[in-house]
């Protein structure tokens, strides 16, 4: 029997009111994630990938479909719930932008050990954890007393992975959480977080490049127009993608091995994908 999902989706729908009318970002989306899962959900810029991700944190309210959280059922929490749930540290989300997720008046300790106070440890307890993160992402102890807007980018970003993860979440959702980083630490930030993967937290990593995420992800998701149009084991979604999209993906990854479409195919999908037909009947 597999395990109780930590994270499960089914049949999501959001609006969001716009001057212009109401837009459908998500269209009955659904998707589980087990616990130490890596899934990656894919799709170009605009298909809803951060609509989804603040959804299942409670930052957009769905319209229609629920939401589990390790076992709860959270779709219909209000604000002062979710804050909650959030400050519990279950479920944690990096934003794309770490200047989002640090408050730009706490120094990076404050920043570190706040969840961890709220969750009620001993504050002596909480300043051994902040040390020990902030190694593990490669951080000198010198910028503890730092603000947000004294860091480089780099390093906000690995201040804010720290912060996300000090809790020990049951599910950490990653918005292009690498993108500010250099080579050298994206490989460092990633075998954090494998790291933390293999003592059972689930991560769920959202990018517009499928080739950085189909080397961590066990799973692939793949998010079109609001809608997943494909989900499956990270190589079979590589090596043998069954939807027109993806194979566009697959095309224009270079990373990856399989990316030998040549410009010919590439442009018969992207004429395809124009059209709805080729969406919905698939090639
Ligand atoms: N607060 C909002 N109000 C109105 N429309 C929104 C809002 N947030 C997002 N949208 C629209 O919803 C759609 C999905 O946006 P979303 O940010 O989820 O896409 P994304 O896949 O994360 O894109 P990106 O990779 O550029 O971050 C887009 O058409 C976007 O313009």
């Amino acid at each position: 029997m597999s395990p109780e999902p930590v994270l499960a989706v089914t049949d999501l729908d959001v609006h969001y009111r716009r001057r212009q009318g109401r837009l459908h970002a998500l269209r009955g989306v659904s998707l589980s994630v087990a616990p130490g899962e890596t899934v990656g959900v894919i799709g170009e810029t605009g298909s809803g990938k951060s609509t989804l991700a603040r959804a299942v944190v409670g930052l957009v309210r769905p319209s229609a479909g629920r939401i589990t959280v390790a076992g709860a059922e959270v779709t219909a929490f209000r604000a002062r719930q979710w804050r909650a749930l959030r400050r519990r540290g279950i479920v944690q989300y990096v934003f794309q932008d770490p200047l989002r997720s640090l408050d730009p008046d706490l120094t990076v300790e404050e920043s570190l050990a706040e969840p961890l106070l709220i969750q009620g440890r001993p504050r002596r307890e909480a300043v051994e954890r902040v040390r020990a993160y902030l190694a593990r992402v490669r951080l000198d102890e010198e910028l503890l007393s730092r603000l947000p807007g004294e860091l480089s980018g780099g390093q906000r970003q690995r201040v804010t992975i720290a912060r996300a993860l000090v809790t020990e979440p049951r599910v950490v959702i990653l918005d292009e959480p690498v993108s500010a980083l250099d080579a050298a630490n994206r490989v460092k930030a990633l075998e954090l977080l494998t790291s933390l993967r293999d003592a059972g937290t689930a991560l769920v990593f959202i990018s517009h490049d499928l080739g950085s995420v189909a080397g961590v992800a066990d799973r692939i998701a793949v998010l079109y127009r609001g809608e997943i149009v494909e989900d499956g084991p990270a190589r079979a979604v590589v090596n043998t993608p069954r939807h027109a999209y993806t194979r566009l993906l697959v095309g224009s990854a270079p990373t990856l091995r399989s990316a030998r479409a040549d410009r010919a195919s590439r442009r018969r999908l992207r004429a395809l994908l124009r059209t709805e037909e080729g969406i919905r009947h698939d090639v």
